[in-house]
């Protein structure tokens, strides 16, 4: 799909027509429809649900792969009737997404009372049993799920949790209204507009030439090494959260820092993962692990970690290596930084 659309160049008061791509034109509909109620509205009626219990996704089981099914608004008009609810619950989801046609995805949480809506939670079984599917905690989907669908999800269950979170203003304690799209709250009270928002987090992949630095924490399924993770503190840029996560994680002063790439990771709470690799002074290479942020930290070899990512599955029983350990799901940027790290040191490594 596309449009020709005018554009004033610097103020000039003369016009350039051109052909806007597929994106532009999705990006601005999709613009329209967190600004517009009415636009908003319109679009549900072609739109497609994605249904959420208790904020865990209705998923489908099919082969070693989840399917996500996807409602159109007369199918959940249906549903809501056969549970002894109208309509007007519909406007409590939230907008996800939309395809290059213009379909535009919401969510919607039936196990989450709303405050400004009536609307009890309805039976997990029984919906499973009519929807033919199962609601399932997003984090044990993860390794069944697509990175399309994934991501998908990912920004669905963060939406709704915001809107679950953020119920009443925190100023004046009255009860928040949502737009329809679910892209801010607002205060009935004193009109205070609150909008979702991400932590930014920084995730880092220390090198020192030849090995790489992953650590564990207590809270991590067993045997799982990740790259130094931390919460970006007020105040700080990027780098100098980089700095500090990695001095106070396992006591290391960095030399070289260099951005990767970032990704929303929803778990516990939605975040921004800033990733980096970066590399120790020369020498300066004696972890010196905090017990009260890590279980364990250690210097990991390029074939270790070569041997590793080929692994496949969530459960180190059945490895025999001198020091099995398994490292995050593709899905998680962790991972991507350690695949960037093989790949760039298998390269260095061939010979001339
Ligand atoms: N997608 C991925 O590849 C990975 C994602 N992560 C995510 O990164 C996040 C941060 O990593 P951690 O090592 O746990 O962080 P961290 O090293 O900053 O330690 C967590 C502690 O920081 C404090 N904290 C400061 N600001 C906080 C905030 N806004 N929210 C929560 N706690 C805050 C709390 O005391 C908390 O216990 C985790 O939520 C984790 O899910 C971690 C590793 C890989
Ligand atoms: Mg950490």
């Amino acid at each position: 799909m596309s449009l020709y659309c005018g554009i004033a160049f610097r103020g000039k008061s003369f016009c350039c027509y051109r052909l806007l791509s597929t994106y532009v034109t999705k990006s601005r509909y999709l613009f329209e429809l967190k600004e517009d109620d009415d636009t908003c509205r319109k679009a549900q009626q072609t739109g497609a649900f994605y249904l959420f219990h208790s904020l865990a996704p209705l998923l489908q089981p099919s082969g070693h792969q989840h399917l996500v099914p996807r409602l159109n608004l007369l199918e959940l008009e249906r549903l809501l009737g056969k549970f002894g609810q109208d309509a007007q619950r519909i406007e409590d989801s939230v907008l996800i997404g939309c395809s290059e046609q213009h379909e535009a995805w919401f969510a919607l949480d039936l196990g989450l009372n709303s405050s400004s809506s009536t609307y009890a939670s309805l039976p997990k079984s029984e919906l499973e049993t009519e929807l033919k599917g199962s609601f399932v905690e997003l984090r044990k989907a993860l390794f069944q799920l697509n990175p399309v669908d994934s991501s998908l999800l990912f920004t669905a269950q963060s939406l709704l949790r915001w809107h679950d979170g953020h119920q009443f203003c925190s100023r004046s304690g009255q009860p928040t209204k949502k737009n329809m799209a679910g892209s801010k709250r607002v205060c009935s009270s004193n009109k205070i507009i609150y909008y979702p928002q991400m932590a930014p987090v920084v995730i880092t992949l220390v090198s020192d030439g030849t090995r790489c630095l992953l650590a564990r924490q207590h809270s991590f399924p067993k045997g799982l090494y990740s790259a130094l993770a931390g919460f970006c503190d007020i105040g700080e840029s990027v780098e100098d959260a980089v700095r500090r996560e990695v001095a106070e994680e396992v006591g290391l002063e960095l030399e070289r820092l260099q951005y990767s790439a970032s990704q929303h990771w929803p778990f516990p709470n939605s975040s921004l993962m800033i990733a980096c690799h970066a590399t120790v002074k020369p020498g300066q290479t004696e972890i010196q692990v905090n017990l009260r942020e890590l279980e364990a930290a250690a210097w990991f070899s390029y074939a270790e970690v070569a041997a590793a990512l080929k692994r496949k599955g969530t459960s180190i029983q059945q490895q025999n290596q001198s020091f099995p350990f398994l490292l995050p799901p593709k899905l998680a940027i962790a991972h991507q930084l350690i695949k960037e790290w093989v790949e760039k040191h298998a390269c260095s490594s061939l010979p001339n």
